[in-house]
């Protein structure tokens, strides 16, 4: 079941032109990140309820994607992870395919394996890791 609201775009013009391109060719346009495919989340506001888009690195294994909410390594999360943990349910878009799923935070084992396979996708991510004290979140996205 696709989720409704009205859509807010992010305060981060890069970030909101890549998302909305990206939607708007199912991914032929704005797919990348330096050339590294991405793919386009999209979550429930925790506070207003509206529906968010954030692009973020495909990182995905036997269906599954780990979504890193790294930030560029800033001190602190960025604000869609608070959407994440307040509804789990959200939407993602890797290429012209769009589906519902599930999103859980992954810690322990569980998370160094989704570290090790998005840091090989994204190895900013390591770096990012060394920027600030935060242990840098990892959900992992199960379709429903
Ligand atoms: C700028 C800010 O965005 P943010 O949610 O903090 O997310 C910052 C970034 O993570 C986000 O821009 C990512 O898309 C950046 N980004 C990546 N960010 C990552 O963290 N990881 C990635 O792998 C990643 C890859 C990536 C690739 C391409 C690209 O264009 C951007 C990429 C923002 O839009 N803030 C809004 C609030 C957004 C929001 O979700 N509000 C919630 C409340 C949230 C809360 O409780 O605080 C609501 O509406 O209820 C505002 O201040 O109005």
């Amino acid at each position: 079941m696709p989720l409704t609201g009205t859509y807010v775009p992010s305060r981060s013009d890069w970030a909101r032109e890549q998302a909305e391109t990206y939607e708007a060719t199912g991914g032929a346009e704005a797919g990348d990140l330096r050339g590294v495919p991405v793919v386009v989340i999209t979550s429930v506001g925790a506070k207003t309820g509206h529906l968010r888009k954030h692009p973020v690195m495909r990182v995905e294994h036997e269906g599954e994607y780990a979504v890193v909410a790294s930030k560029g390594g800033a001190d602190e999360h960025p604000a869609w992870f608070n959407n994440l943990v307040a509804n789990p349910h959200v939407e993602l878009q890797d290429g012209p395919a769009r589906r519902d799923y599930d999103a859980r935070i992954v810690e322990g084992d569980e998370r160094a394996t989704w570290w090790e396979r998005a840091v090989a996708v994204w190895p900013d991510y390591a770096d990012y890791q060394q920027k600030t004290d935060r242990e840098i979140p990892v959900f992992v996205l199960t379709p429903r």
